[in-house]
């Protein structure tokens, strides 16, 4: 019961009926993968979890303790957020919107300590943004401000680490190295829930997924019982290539139509 467990959840917004009955656990130590079509509902059911949005129905559980019940600061160091796409606009330098990650563990007006210092450091070397750490992250690119908004994501320290798309907008390395980290993060014990549009990636970082087609949950389990020609032709539209190198797993989609 140390998980994030999600049962029933049914989310309306503007009178549109956005997920209905959606149930899924994250074990700590486990990166789960949400996926799905666009406008599958993936986005909302991480800001469900986050109470970013209020659900119609549905029980959400940090171990034995009710979202419902937790303050905003006790919710922020339980779960941490790399939002999607997320704009900055305010002129903060890197090193300081990363130190923004250590704010749900510091009392109003106190600032970070010598350990959140150490904290920060590290995380913006393992994103590989330490280098930018002086530079005002409104003058980043979308690629450089993403690997900041990481680092401030892992600040926080939290068990659970919910992740929207965070490979958009990374060049080739950088999208490896963001998987790498999201399984480092559960090597330390996290439990990591990623929306991910690369199916490769799915088949070969996340210990479990979970396949959202029309706002429910089409398949969910081992990357092998969800990732099916059948799971991807209904939910995606498309046939995939597959095939194995140098012991990694590889999808490619193409269109079902042959298109
Ligand atoms: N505030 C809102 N009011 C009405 N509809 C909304 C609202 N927010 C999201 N939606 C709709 O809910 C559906 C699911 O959106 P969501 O962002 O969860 O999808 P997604 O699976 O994350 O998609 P994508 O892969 O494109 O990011 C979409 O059809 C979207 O237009």
């Amino acid at each position: 019961m140390n998980g994030l467990h999600v049962s029933g959840l049914s989310v309306t917004l503007g009178g549109n009926r956005i997920l209905s009955d959606v149930s899924f656990d994250v074990e700590p130590g486990h990166v789960v993968g949400l996926i799905g079509a666009n406008g599958a509902g993936k986005s909302t059911a991480l800001k469900a979890v986050l109470g970013i949005v209020a659900p119609e129905a549905g029980d959400i559980r940090v171990g034995e303790q009710d979202v419902v019940d937790l303050s905003p600061r006790e919710r922020a160091k339980k779960l941490s957020y790399v939002p999607q796409g997320a704009p900055v606009h305010w002129p903060l330098t890197a090193e300081r919107l990363v130190g923004l990650g250590r704010t749900p563990h510091l009392t109003p007006w106190q600032d970070v300590t010598d350990a959140d210092q150490a904290m920060i450091r590290c995380v913006m070397q393992e994103t590989d943004c330490w280098h930018l750490r002086d530079r005002l992250v409104t003058t980043l690119s979308g690629g450089e401000r993403s690997r900041v908004l990481l680092a401030r994501t892992m600040a926080v320290g939290a068990p659970f680490m919910l992740a929207d798309e965070p490979t958009s907008s990374l060049d080739p390395l950088h999208q490896l190295q963001v998987m790498d980290i999201m399984r480092g993060q559960a090597a330390c014990g996290a439990g990591v829930l990623v929306v991910l549009h690369d199916l490769s990636f799915a088949l070969r970082y996340c210990d479990r997924l979970v396949l959202l087609h029309q706002g429910g949950v089409l398949a969910s389990g081992s990357p092998a019982e969800v990732l099916t020609d059948a799971n991807l032709e209904t939910a995606f539209q498309v046939k995939v290539a597959r095939w194995t190198e140098g012991g990694e797993q590889f999808l490619a989609p193409h269109a079902a139509n042959g298109g």
